[in-house]
């Protein structure tokens, strides 16, 4: 009989960014609190000789399924820290909007290394997928366990799982696709500078509602200006969230475009995201829960 894993790849959502600085070697320092929703891709691995790819779903062109696909270099990062892999076939139903400040592909990829470690046995903890994650991209170790987590360095510095309460959000992308390597340019940071009297994010386990909502009104993205630079409709976006009822705060997401929206309830962000729909039927907007 055939065998068929399956690993869901959720959206990430930077909920907090700030930029602390510029290594030596041109990545920048951050701090970010990362939370994750219930939307995202799907991953499904049939065990066997060989390595296969194959991407189906809306945002499949976008996403290609060559060897640049994350999938595919997730798994050659692994191969190459765990010898005689198992790997197989992978099948990717691409359901994120692409280059979106979501972490789509980074999902992707930690998807395929958890299916890896699946098959390979190899432990959930086990730090060469930490490393092989590294070695992937800035936004994959965070998205190999995907919970509500501080993130800092350039991304391969990973806090502990936080429990937040759970925040009723509308996610938006304006299918606008946003390089993240050109946001970041964009700041002009010259390489090995720090920027003074950056406050690093006070987050801690147990964090009440309140204090939540205080966190993240104090703190907000810093590559949401360079990034409605690239793209102004992100303004657009951003004010008709802002406008919409019972919207608490509404901010972009890594590099953008997509942009997030709070509300107080499931109910509550679902009439958002049906009234933004009805005005902007051609927008991603999705109603999720962020953990
Ligand atoms: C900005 C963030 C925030 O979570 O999210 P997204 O907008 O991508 O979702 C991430 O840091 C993005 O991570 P990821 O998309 O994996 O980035 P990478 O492939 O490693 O790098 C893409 C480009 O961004 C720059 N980059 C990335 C991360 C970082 N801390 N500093 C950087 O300067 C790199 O120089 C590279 O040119
Ligand atoms: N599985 C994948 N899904 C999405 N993009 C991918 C994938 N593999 C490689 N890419 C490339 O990675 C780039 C960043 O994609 P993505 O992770 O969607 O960005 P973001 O983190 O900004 O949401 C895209 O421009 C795309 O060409």
């Amino acid at each position: 009989m055939m065998t068929v894993l399956t690993e869901r790849a959720p959206a990430k959502v930077n909920l907090t960014l700030r930029v602390i600085g510029r290594r030596a070697d041109g990545y920048h320092e951050l701090d970010s609190l990362v939370a994750f929703t219930g939307t995202g891709d799907w991953l499904r691995l049939i065990p066997g000789a060989g390595l296969s790819l194959v991407v189906d779903g809306p945002t499949a062109p976008q996403a290609g399924d060559g060897e640049d696909n994350l999938v595919l270099r997730a798994t050659r990062a692994l191969q190459a820290r765990h010898h005689g892999l198992k790997t197989g076939a992978f099948q990717l139903t691409k359901l994120l909007p692409v280059a979106a400040g979501i972490g789509g592909g980074s999902s992707d990829a930690a998807a395929a290394l958890r299916l890896l470690a699946r098959v390979n046995g190899i432990a959930p903890d086990n730090p060469v997928l930490q490393d092989a994650a590294r070695a992937t991209g800035s936004d994959v170790p965070v998205c190999l366990h995907p919970r509500a987590r501080r993130m800092s360095g350039a991304g391969e510095r990973i806090g502990p799982a936080l429990d937040l309460p759970p925040l009723f959000a509308v996610l938006i992308n304006p299918r606008v696709a946003v390089s993240t390597a050109d946001i970041f340019k964009t700041l002009a940071l010259p390489k090995g500078e720090t920027i003074s009297g950056v406050a690093h994010t006070p987050v801690r386990a147990g964090l009440s509602r309140g204090e939540l909502a205080s966190l993240l009104a104090d703190t907000g993205n810093d590559l949401e200006d360079p990034a409605l630079r690239h793209a102004p409709i992100i303004a657009e976006v951003l004010s008709l969230l802002r406008a919409a009822a019972c919207c608490r705060l509404a901010r972009m997401s890594g590099s953008g475009a997509t942009v997030f929206g709070l509300f107080d309830s499931r109910e509550d962000a679902s009439r958002a995201a049906r009234m933004m729909h009805h005005h902007r039927p051609a927008w991603w907007i999705k109603p999720v829960v962020l953990r």
